[in-house]
């Protein structure tokens, strides 16, 4: 097929289309074959930007496009494709080993289902959730996917349009009136999306919940069928429309981050394995601002909640606005500063408060304490895959920019912010590279450590980083922090997924375990890949019947 791309108005949409989708919508909608319409594709419009009017099934008029970008269509990686299908469940062919101790489920949850009907949404967050199952047992795997039946996409199904909030889209209102009752149910929360499409976590008690950044996208859902089985409800009357996106669990807790939007703040909350029901650990008022910073994820110690305040703070404002702005639903206030909290997990008490460097993240990757010869703790090292304060990933991660690659280097550089918060009551605290950033590309985000070093002293952790040019994170990595060195893994044109690892049982070596990842290749395809989490080479792979959608975070359900 020619690289061609158009912009078409078809009397039902106007949006950017590649041959193949304008053939499906047009196809759905006006009865078209895409033969019809490879009669003006092929004209000297190659590479060139047009809009195609449909006036009657065989009449085709051309204009130029105002204003839209030509995007190659052999650049439309299944990484930022609509998933296929809403479900599929099969055994892989296995190429490798799957260690024989390798025994449970890998989960992983993300943004797959980028548009309904014809139309499009615009950022990498918006996509309705895609669930993906690997199941692994006696060396062999089975794996599946199946779309989130959250309200907002049983909504867009049958509406066929966008009915809820989502991280960039808002319902399209039909007259003034409709947009003022939206607002109204904005503060109320019911307009808000419960697409739980970013991460997914077991509690202790064996529930597996799906979770975004709206409280009310909590969902739990079964490990083995993917079904849906309801919204996890939290039985406290705490209140509030959003939290962290990345609760730490534990077997014994989970905790979470409640951000005050009125009174500029945020509540440290822990609900007991079991129940339904948060407490409040404590409070922490922000130090700056007008509105607290999005807190996407925040680390823990063994026994302090670490709240970082970024000068990326949400706003009223552009909560309230239908059209996206360039941070969407935040502002950046550099004046405002950047802070970080540290909370006594035991007392509620926050016992410092410090100014550090101005920072931009999503992922805190950990925090441990150091003590004094005394066993004092003197003060906290959290580590987070910091964007060099520029907050330009997020444009980044529009799906305008992530589906066009033409090889330019466009990749915000990134590095593994380490902060050092000392508890002397100093007012300051530090914020370097734990390694040359060079090590991993200078890209870095989506990372996972060995869960027994939750909250202390670690030397390894995984994620993605770049083997450059590139225009998102293409390689995984592992990380020494004692060596300062990465090991690198690469496939040419492919997207992976979070290096997610898993601990062999008895265990004694922080890297003894494997690393998963799903990997979606340049030519459509895409496999399940195992590496070896010490020496980071692979040990099996397990190509899947399609390629998926990018994904975003995971969990692991051990057999039982
Ligand atoms: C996928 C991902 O990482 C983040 C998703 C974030 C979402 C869905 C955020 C949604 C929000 C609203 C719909 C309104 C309130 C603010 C905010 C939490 C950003
Ligand atoms: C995919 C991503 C950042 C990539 C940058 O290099 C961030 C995802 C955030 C949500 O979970
Ligand atoms: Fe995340």
């Amino acid at each position: 097929m020619d690289s061609l791309w158009f912009s078409v108005i078809c009397g039902h949409h106007v949006s950017p289309f590649t041959m193949l989708d304008f053939d499906q919508s047009c196809h759905r909608k006006h009865g078209f074959s895409l033969e019809n319409k490879l009669v003006f594709g092929r004209k000297p419009y190659k590479q060139a930007l047009i809009t195609a009017r449909v006036v009657s099934p065989t009449q085709l008029a051309i204009v130029p496009s105002p204003d839209k970008e030509p995007v190659d269509p052999d650049q439309n990686h299944v990484a930022w494709t609509s998933v296929k299908q809403e479900r599929w469940e099969g055994e892989l062919v296995v190429l490798g080993e799957i260690p024989l101790w390798l025994k449970g489920t890998y989960l992983r949850n993300g943004p797959g289902l980028w548009h309904i009907e014809d139309y499009n949404f615009r950022h990498l967050f918006d996509g309705y959730a895609t669930l993906v199952k690997l199941n692994f047992e006696d060396g062999r795997l089975i794996a599946g996917h199946r779309q989130i039946e959250s309200e907002a996409y049983k909504a867009a199904k049958k509406n066929k349009k966008i009915c809820f909030r989502e991280f960039s889209e808002v319902p399209k209102h039909e007259n003034f009136m409709a947009y003022v009752g939206d607002l109204a149910k904005l503060f109320s929360g019911s307009s808000l999306t419960d697409n739980a499409n970013t991460g997914v976590v077991k509690l202790g008690d064996g529930r597996v919940v799906c979770l975004t950044e709206t409280q009310k996208g909590s969902l739990v859902i079964d490990p083995n069928s993917l079904e849906t089985l309801g919204r996890f409800e939290y039985s406290d009357s705490l209140g509030g429309l959003i939290h962290s996106a990345h609760p730490i669990v534990t077997d014994a807790e989970f905790l979470t981050l409640l951000p005050d939007l009125l009174k500029p703040g945020y509540l440290v909350v822990r609900m007991e394995t079991g129940t339904n029901e948060r407490k409040v650990i404590g409070r922490v008022n922000c130090s700056g601002g007008p509105a607290p910073g999005w807190v996407h994820s925040f680390p823990v110690t063994q026994h302090y909640v670490v709240v970082p305040e970024m000068p990326l703070r949400y706003c009223a404002q552009n909560l309230l606005r239908a059209e996206p702005t360039p941070l969407y639903k935040f502002k950046w206030h550099p004046q405002s500063k950047a802070f970080l909290h540290v909370m006594c997990k035991a007392s509620g008490k926050v016992v410092t408060s410090v100014e550090v460097p101005l920072f931009v993240t999503f992922h805190f990757i950990n925090a441990y304490e150091e003590e004094d010869e005394d066993g004092r703790v003197t003060s906290i090292i959290a580590d987070c895959c910091e964007h060099h304060a520029d907050t330009s990933i997020l444009d980044q991660l529009r799906l305008k920019n992530l589906r066009f690659f033409k090889g330019e280097d466009v990749l915000p550089d990134a590095r593994v912010g380490r902060f050092k918060i000392p508890l002397d009551g100093s007012r300051n605290g530090k914020l370097e590279a734990a390694l040359e950033a060079d090590e991993h590309g200078r890209g870095i985000d989506m990372c996972s450590i060995n869960p027994a070093y939750l909250g202390k002293k670690y030397r390894y952790a995984y994620a993605c980083g770049a083997q450059r040019p590139c225009h998102f994170p293409n390689t995984l990595t592992k990380l020494d922090f004692v060596e300062k060195k990465a090991k690198n893994w690469y496939d040419e044109g492919a997207v992976p997924s979070e290096p997610f690892f898993v601990a062999r049982p008895g265990a004694t070596e922080e890297d003894d375990g494997v690393v998963i990842s799903l990997i979606s290749e340049k030519n459509g395809g895409g496999y399940a890949l195992l590496l070896d989490g010490s020496t980071f080479k692979e040990i099996a792979r397990a190509k899947l019947p399609y390629g998926l959608p990018y994904g975003l975070h995971g969990c692991w359900v051990p057999k039982k």
